[in-house]
Parts: C-alpha cells; sequence; structure tokens
C-alpha cells in the first residue's frame, strides 16, 4: 500500500489482530479454507476503505503537498536533534476522510470562529478553514515552534490560509486568555495531547469557551483500542470518555471514522421540543 493511503488498518486492533490469526494459520499448517477466510476478512476491510476513499469527496492539490511534504519529512531527526518535543510522525494527520468530515461539520454549524488544538502540518486547520464564511477565522495551537514555520508556509499555498492564525504556546493558557477577552468558539477540535483535555474541556463547557449552540470534536475516541480493550487499564483515553459519558449536561456520539471522533454537545442544544 501506498504511505499516501494514508489507511486506517494501521492502528485498527482488530485488523492487527486478523494479520496475527493469518501468520499463525499458515504457520500452524491450517486448513486451506481457515486460510482463506482470513485473508477475505482482511480483503474485505481494505475494500471497504478504498470503497470509502472512493465514494467521499477527493483532496485538493494543497493537500496533496501537505501529505506528500510531511511524509518526505525528515521527522525522527528533528526530534532526535532537541528540534520538537513530541516525536511526530505522518500517521498523526487527520487526512481526507476525516479532513471532509471536519469541513461538513463546519459547514453544517454555520460556524464564524473555529478553534483547532494540535496543528501539526495542518491539515485539519485547513480543511475546517475550507468552509468558513470569508470573515470566518481559525486558530490552531501547538506547542512546536518548529511547526509555525514549517506549516505556516505550508498553509499559505491556500487562499484560505488568510483566515488561519497560528498559535504557538499551551493551549490551556490560549483558551483562559479568550475567555478572558469574552470570546467563544462555534466549532472546537482536540486533537493533541489527551492528558489535558479533562482541563480543556472544563475552560470549554464550565468557563464558557464554547459559543451558545457550539460543537465539540475530540479526535482518536478509539486510540487504536486503548479505549475498548480490556488489556489497556487505565489511560488518558479513557479517563476522557469516562467522564464524557458520565456527564448527563452533555449530548454525545462516537462517530466510527478512523479513530473514533468523539462530539459533544450541550444536550439543552439538541433535545428538542415537543408540539404544544
Ligand atoms: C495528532 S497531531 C495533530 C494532527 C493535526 N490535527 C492534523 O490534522 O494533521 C498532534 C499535535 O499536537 C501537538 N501537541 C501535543 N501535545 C501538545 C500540548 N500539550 N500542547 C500543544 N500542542 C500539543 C503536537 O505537537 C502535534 O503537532
Amino acid at each position: 500500500m501506498s504511505k499516501l493511503e494514508h489507511a486506517l488498518s494501521h492502528y485498527d486492533p482488530t485488523v492487527l489482530e486478523m494479520q496475527r490469526a493469518l501468520k499463525l494459520a499458515q504457520d500452524t499448517g491450517a486448513s486451506p479454507d481457515v486460510i482463506k477466510s482470513i485473508e477475505t476478512a482482511l480483503e474485505l476491510v481494505d475494500l471497504r476503505e478504498k470503497y470509502t476513499d472512493s465514494v467521499t469527496s477527493g483532496e485538493t492539490e494543497v493537500f496533496h503537498k501537505i501529505l506528500t511534504e510531511t511524509y518526505k519529512h525528515d521527522w525522527q531527526s528533528l526530534h532526535s536533534d532537541g528540534k520538537t518535543k513530541w516525536n511526530l510522525k505522518p500517521k498523526m494527520m487527520t487526512g481526507n476522510l476525516e479532513g471532509q468530515f471536519l469541513k461538513s461539520i463546519v459547514s453544517i454549524q454555520k460556524a464564524k470562529r473555529v478553534l483547532d488544538i494540535g496543528m501539526f502540518t495542518g491539515y485539519s486547520a485547513l480543511s475546517m478553514a475550507e468552509a468558513l464564511p470569508a470573515d470566518g477565522e481559525l486558530v490552531t495551537v501547538d506547542f512546536e515552534k518548529y511547526l509555525e514555520t514549517f506549516t505556516g508556509s505550508l498553509l499559505r499555498e491556500s487562499p484560505h490560509s488568510k483566515k488561519i492564525q497560528i498559535f504557538v504556546g499551551s493551549p490551556s493558557d490560549y483558551m483562559k486568555d479568550t475567555v478572558k477577552a469574552g470570546k467563544t468558539f462555534d466549532l472546537i477540535f482536540l486533537d493533541a495531547d489527551k492528558s489535558y483535555y479533562l482541563e480543556y474541556l472544563k475552560i470549554i463547557f464550565e468557563e464558557g469557551l464554547l459559543s451558545p449552540r457550539g460543537t465539540v470534536l475530540i479526535d482518536n475516541a478509539y486510540t487504536h483500542g486503548l479505549g475498548y480493550m480490556p488489556s489497556a487499564g487505565d489511560n488518558p483515553t479513557r479517563r476522557v470518555t469516562t467522564a464524557v459519558a458520565a456527564d448527563q449536561s452533555l449530548h454525545k456520539v462516537v462517530v466510527p471514522l478512523r479513530d473514533g471522533v468523539l462530539m459533544l454537545r450541550r444536550k439543552t442544544d439538541v433535545v428538542g421540543e415537543v408540539p404544544q
């Protein structure tokens, strides 16, 4: 598979387990029918992904460039040389399927102000910015100083970058300052370090960062299975999803797209009224 296909199967634990089962079946001399059946299951996953991609709107040239440049870059050396805090990896990009989903939500929401936490090379930021009106604004936050120039120049390839503002630093500081300044966001996408999400959600819902009728999207609700595998034990993903599931003020839905996207809204914004 070409790297640029940017498929989900590389982190779906079910697929990894099926690949393991296939190898076990081959190594232990299982019947040809068993081997064929496992191969068919793996092929079906691949076909489903290709089908999903073929029906979904395709990516434009600028996104192809983001993908290509991100895959070409030597992130490992940057990290080893101390130029990035995180060992950044191309597979961290949201990619076309999720990008188109984010874009749809921005347009359905009729959002004018969007906050993107975890910029990396700007795939999610630009996907959402493309759906904003001309006077819309998207702020993308990342703690990696290195990305300011690298991602900034990639984003400038698109005219929609005029709506994008890059903030390098701590997301909670940015969020708190925004609340103090009396500004809100209509859509907030979280795609960074999950250990901080409960703190972000407090600022978003309790301190008022989210506009009335706003929406929050949290990426990696599955986190390669950490959200639901019994063997995974306690981890940041599960702490966030457990807290969210218990919060009766929120309407929540896990969208099983790529690594899972958790959509949150205030329940009062979702539950309709009964006609009198
Ligand atoms: C999964 S990537 C984001 C991918 C991006 N949304 C996209 O579509 O390509 C996570 C990003 O979050 C950033 N990050 C991680 N921890 C952070 C933190 N505590 N504060 C700010 N940014 C952080 C990383 O530098 C990385 O660029």
